[in-house]
């Protein structure tokens, strides 16, 4: 069920989209304004915010963005036209929504706010076993421990799990973990009550309340800080949660789903994850084989995104041709079905033509570890055996250097933050807290394909 926010009177076109969402079968809250909204979505979880533009769009998602409250945000307006829709954009809403409303439309946002609803798409033997061994444990009250590399869908696998579960009428929620700093991250998950520290202007539920009820995905597991471990370990055997700052403890019926690219076992073994915490999670295990593992896969996936992004970008669906569908098999997907997703994205623009051809899909060759390519080794070779380039970087700052190569490596991800900060061999905190200091001194950061603004109409797509 998507939990909907409407910012708006609801006179008028915006409950005519207010009923359609109800009749589709959206859990809907209404606010006056976005002070009253941003007040909801602290307390309340939300999949979809829809706010007229006659609010102020850009502070909402600026006052959303500060409080780390993560939740999209469509405008949408009367009398529409491209201008509106562009500063709408700009204000960093996801898209713009014309009143009076489209049923279908609607309906799309509902369920693209709530991810892929029919689950994952798959062919594969391989892929088939893990989703009937899915199946198995979804109505089961157990933790799972969703395995596989970067962009393989532990998200989407755990969404199906969630969907198949005695849960499935109660909220999903997902955390990354590897997002925030240690101390955000604690209040982001128990929540914290007003005053608890200095900026805590409001009381806020965390992310283990917000999903009474359901199920909880802690994404990431794997970089949790060992203190917060043993929190969650309390939450898991307890069933119960402090905030903090809070007076006492709160009841929480939550399901939880962890989810990893690391070797957990080998983590416990090197002392840097709780082995306690590890049984705990660690009842069913999934590992999910990447895309090179489960060629069958390929073509399925790739023919469902062509569709979506042709309708996506007002364009007619086109098939891919032989050789095109030859350049897919052939690679070897190491950004997985992310980076299949992204080339898919990319082709249904690039293609002319009745058929998507070989030229619209353009691969990424996957570069060498970043460390081998990049520094010399200790004991240096002659200069021969030295990795081309790096006389070149003779003269500039270490920093600069490292900036570069950072962003570099990025653009080569996709933007996929985890799969570079694998290949980077630094951890996704420390990838982050850089980013954010070069986003901060004005440097162009690659933004992740999942954040990249997908338009459901042509204009909306600028900003
Ligand atoms: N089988 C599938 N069918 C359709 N879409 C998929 C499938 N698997 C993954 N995707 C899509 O690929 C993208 C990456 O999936 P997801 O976020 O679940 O991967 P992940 O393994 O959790 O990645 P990460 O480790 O980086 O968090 C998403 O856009 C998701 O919708």
């Amino acid at each position: 069920m998507t939990r909907l926010l409407i910012i708006g009177s609801l006179e008028a076109e915006l409950g005519q989209a207010a009923r359609i969402a109800t009749s589709r079968g959206a859990r809907l809250r209404q606010a006056d304004g976005v002070t009253s909204g941003i007040a909801m979505a602290r307390t309340e979880g939300f999949d979809l915010i829809l706010c007229d533009v006659l609010h102020d769009v850009s502070w909402l998602v600026a006052s959303l963005d500060a409080e780390r409250i993560v939740c999209p945000v469509v405008a949408c307006g009367r009398n529409a036209d491209a201008a509106a829709a562009v500063r709408a954009i700009q204000a960093g809403a996801k898209e713009f929504l014309p009143l009076p409303p489209d049923a279908e439309l609607i309906a799309a946002m509902l369920q693209a706010a709530v991810g892929e609803v029919q689950g994952p798409i798959h062919r594969d033997p391989a892929m088939a076993a893990v989703l009937k061994r899915a199946e198995g444990v979804a109505r089961a009250e157990a933790s799972v421990l969703v395995t596989g590399e970067s962009g393989t869908g532990k998200e989407v696998l755990a969404r199906y799990i969630h969907s198949h579960s005695r849960r499935a009428n109660g909220p999903f929620v997902a955390l990354n973990c590897a997002a925030l700093p240690e101390a955000l991250l604690e209040s982001e998950l128990f929540g914290h009550e007003k005053g608890a520290f200095s900026g805590a202007v409001a009381a806020r539920r965390g992310k283990f309340e917000q999903a009474d009820g359901g199920t909880l995905l802690l994404d990431e597991i794997g970089e949790m800080d060992p203190r917060l471990q043993a929190k969650i370990l309390r939450a898991l055997q307890e069933r119960e949660i402090d905030r903090l700052g809070g007076a006492g403890p709160v009841k929480v019926d939550v399901r939880i789903l962890a989810a990893t690219n690391r070797d957990l076992a080998a983590e416990v073994a090197a002392g840097r994850f709780r082995e306690d915490l590890f049984f705990r999670l660690n009842v069913v295990a999934l590992r999910i084989p990447a895309l090179r593992d489960r060629p069958d896969d390929i073509l399925p996936i790739a023919e469902h995104f062509a569709q979506r992004y042709a309708e996506a970008n007002g364009l007619p669906h086109r098939r891919f041709a032989p050789a095109a569908r030859a350049a897919l098999l052939g690679h070897s997907w190491p950004g997985n079905v992310r980076e299949l997703e992204n080339t898919v994205h990319r082709a249904v623009l690039l293609a002319e033509g009745d058929e998507i051809g070989a030229e619209a899909v353009e691969l990424h060759v996957p570069a060498p570890r970043a460390a081998d390519a990049a520094l010399p080794a200790l004991h240096a070779e002659p200069q021969a055996a030295r990795p081309p380039g790096v006389a070149a970087l003779v003269g500039r700052r270490m920093e600069d250097v490292e900036r570069d190569l950072i962003l570099e490596t990025l653009t080569h991800c996709l933007g996929n933050r985890t799969r570079a900060a694998e290949i980077l061999g630094i951890s996704i905190r420390t990838l982050r807290n850089k980013l954010h200091e070069y986003r901060a001194a004005g440097a162009p950061v690659p933004v992740a394909p999942g954040q990249m603004p997908v338009a459901p109409f042509p204009y909306a797509s600028i900003g």
